[in-house]
């Protein structure tokens, strides 16, 4: 029987406790993964959760061979630039775990937005061979001033997409403007989906979405038939 979750929330007192809490849900969760499948998959966001997990993940004992990287969203730009999310992965995990590069499931970003969407979701449909939807064992979320997850944004078509794995959105209202993202049948098919946030500068959305439940694209995350994760700091908690 599939049921919603509730969130667990996770209050810890600062940021390193937070990437400490983190990093020790993915060490469980992969090898529990491993253990009961052989493989374990993974999506990973850009922006703090990218800078908590390259300091905390070199730090975990997991069978890294297992590991099949993914990104709940990218931003179409040149891995060379700065605001490539596999560039800040590339640079904080390859060479400071024993993870490769080809265990990194990349959007091609020589294509224009829509080509590099479909691309990206027939990479992901090859790791996921005979599925109506993936199942990622976890995926790793971030959450935007202005409540958004992945590329999700407040009031944007996108929140509806129901029918493709990976959408391109061409108006991101953060830079860049042109992305790919997971949808919500996706996200919300995961068997773990985990929010992790540290500062005061998180507070206000914190409270709107986990306190007055607004209808926000972090809080439509919602899996199915999965877990459900927030770790927050005192001071991102500090409105609830
Ligand atoms: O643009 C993005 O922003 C969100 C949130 O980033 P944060 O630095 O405010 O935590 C991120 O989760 C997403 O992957 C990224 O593309």
């Amino acid at each position: 029987m599939t049921s919603i979750p509730k969130a667990v929330r996770k209050i810890v007192k600062k940021e390193e406790d937070v990437i400490k809490q983190l990093c020790t849900l993915v060490e469980q969760l992969s090898n529990e993964a491993i253990e009961a499948r052989g493989s374990f998959t993974i999506g990973l966001s850009g922006g703090s959760m990218a800078k908590f997990l390259c300091v905390g993940l070199p730090k975990i004992q997991t069978d890294w061979a297992k590991w099949s990287l993914f990104f709940c969203d990218e931003r179409l730009v040149p891995f060379s630039n700065e605001d490539s999310t596999y560039k800040l992965y590339l640079a904080g995990l390859v060479g400071k775990t024993p993870l490769k590069e080809d265990q990194f499931v990349v959007i091609n970003p020589d294509l224009e937005v829509d080509a590099a969407a479909k691309d990206y979701e027939e990479k992901v449909r090859a790791k996921f061979p005979e599925s109506a939807w993936p199942r990622f064992d976890l995926l790793l979320l971030g959450m935007g001033p202005d409540g958004h997850t992945a590329s999700l944004f407040p009031d944007h078509p996108l929140l509806e997409e129901k029918s493709v794995w990976i959408a391109a959105i061409h108006d991101s209202p953060k830079p860049p403007p042109c992305r790919v993202t997971m949808t919500y049948p996706v996200i919300n098919n995961a068997g773990c989906c985990a929010f992790a946030m540290a500062g005061q500068g998180k507070a206000d959305m914190v409270k709107r979405i986990l306190g007055d439940g607004e209808s926000l694209p972090s809080g439509r995350v919602r899996p199915t038939d999965g877990e459900l994760i927030w770790i927050l700091d005192e001071a991102a908690a500090s409105k609830l």
